[in-house]
């Protein structure tokens, strides 16, 4: 629970820089206790600055990029139930708010940073995907404030309408989320993160998994999400895809290997990545550490029907890191079974035994429950949790004996 004083009118003029983003006429700006926003709209605000200070000191930030349409809202479904809660939209605010609240996180979507609204790109002639559409001082300063203990009017971008709406309160919780498409991109916002985490989809799997939502979701014809796919390729390629050097984690989805020439992009190869020498981070391991391992589990223990499940693991070189790369090819047949294969892998930072397991089961009807892209978000998602509890150990004062000594 974070502890929090209100500030009125009389804030000092760098406490309301955190509020009040001069920069592009698109935001909201704060004048007084009033908010005006480019379309003219007046906006009350009761009080202008909140300083809080999470319980536990200040707030740990983690960073999850991927492209659009790519499993990022799945992802953080997992990862706030390993913290034992459901997330949901701030009480009482924008109905149209893309942000997410638990007991212990926040999770903000970066797309609130746009600084160009849809007719503003469509004007500009730029996707989303580009710098130019984005307010990156902006963003660096406020989760740099949340970061340190200080609430932020942020701003929201409504998919909605299209338009930026009046910002919206957002108190510094135990762990900020800060996910979307460029959470790693500027190095000042980079710099804030004790942790991050790309979501890389090969092109034939994004196309499939946007292909489903988008046409029996929302509507598309497939002849525009093509174009739309094709359209954000070029600012793809040049402004999100390489923030994967950055990641401490990747999740790497690909077709299967297991089926000769498969085109179905239903049965997936997903690869986990991670960094050796990430701070409080150690990797997954399966078997031995360090090993080069390949396994097919299949037999009495775990029902597996073609094309199988493969399993390997090993050291590999990531873009000058060293890694360890754990990789699953197919899917299970039952999720309970799950414990078979969990009982083989090391480091996962379980509390207990089965926990994975357990993890999957609670959540069998999320997208990818039955392959690596599930199994390897909730391993990641135990991670976060036990890099949590370091920092927030680390944080905790000495014993009175210790101090004495
Ligand atoms: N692991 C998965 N396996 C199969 N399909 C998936 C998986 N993850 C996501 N999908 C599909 O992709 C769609 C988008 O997933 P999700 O909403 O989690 O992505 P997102 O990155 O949050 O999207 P956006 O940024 O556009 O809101 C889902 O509706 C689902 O159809
Ligand atoms: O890449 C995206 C991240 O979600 C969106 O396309 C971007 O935010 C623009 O949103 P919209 O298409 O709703 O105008």
């Amino acid at each position: 629970m974070a502890v929090c004083t209100t500030l009125h009118t009389a804030a000092t003029a760098a406490a309301q820089s955190l509020i009040s983003p001069h920069r592009h006429r698109q935001q909201v700006i704060f004048y007084g206790n009033t908010a005006y926003s480019p379309r003219g709209a007046r906006h009350h605000s009761a009080a202008l600055v909140v300083r809080c200070s999470a319980a536990t000191g200040d707030t740990v930030v983690i960073g999850l990029a991927a492209d659009s349409g790519c499993g990022k809202s799945t992802f953080m479904r997992r990862l706030t139930s390993v913290f034992g809660g459901a997330a949901e939209p701030p009480k009482g605010g924008n109905p149209d708010s893309n942000t997410l609240i638990s007991d212990t996180t926040t999770v903000i979507c970066l797309d609130d940073y746009h600084s160009l609204d849809r007719a503003g790109r469509k004007e500009n002639g730029v996707t989303a995907l580009h710098p130019r559409a984005n307010d990156f001082d902006l963003m660096y300063e406020q989760v740099k404030a949340i970061k340190e203990g200080k609430a932020v009017h942020k701003p929201i971008y409504n998919h909605v309408t299209g338009l930026l709406d009046p910002p919206e309160l957002i108190k510094p919780p135990k762990i900020l989320v800060i996910e979307g498409l460029h959470p790693m991109f500027d190095k000042r916002v980079r710099d804030l993160l004790d942790f991050s985490i790309y979501l890389d989809i090969s092109n034939e799997v994004k196309f499939a998994w946007k292909i489903q939502r988008d046409m029996a979701e929302r509507g598309h014809c497939l002849e525009g999400i093509k174009a739309s796919i094709e359209a954000r390729k070029p600012d793809f390629d040049a402004y999100i895809d390489p923030q994967k050097q950055y990641a401490d984690a990747v999740i790497e989805v690909l077709p299967t290997q297991l089926i000769p020439d498969d085109n179905e992009g239903k049965v997936l190869r997903v690869r986990l990545i991670m960094k050796e020498g990430a701070k409080k981070f150690t990797p997954v391991y399966l078997f031995d550490e360090g090993s080069t391992i390949s396994w097919i589990p299949c037999g009495r223990k775990l029902t597996c029907s073609y094309p199988g499940i493969k399993f390997t693991y090993g050291p590999d070189t990531y873009y000058d890191h060293d890694v360890s790369v754990l990789e699953m090819d197919g899917q299970f047949d039952r999720l309970d079974e799950l414990i078979y294969v969990e009982s083989h892998l090391s480091n996962l930072s379980t509390k207990f035994y089965g926990e994975v397991t357990q993890q999957m089961l609670k959540h069998s009807d999320f997208p990818g429950s039955n392959n690596g892209t599930g199994l390897f978000q909730t391993i990641v998602g135990l991670k976060i949790r036990d890099l949590y509890e370091q920092i927030v150990a680390e944080r905790a004062p000495a014993p009175l004996e210790a101090t004495r000594a």
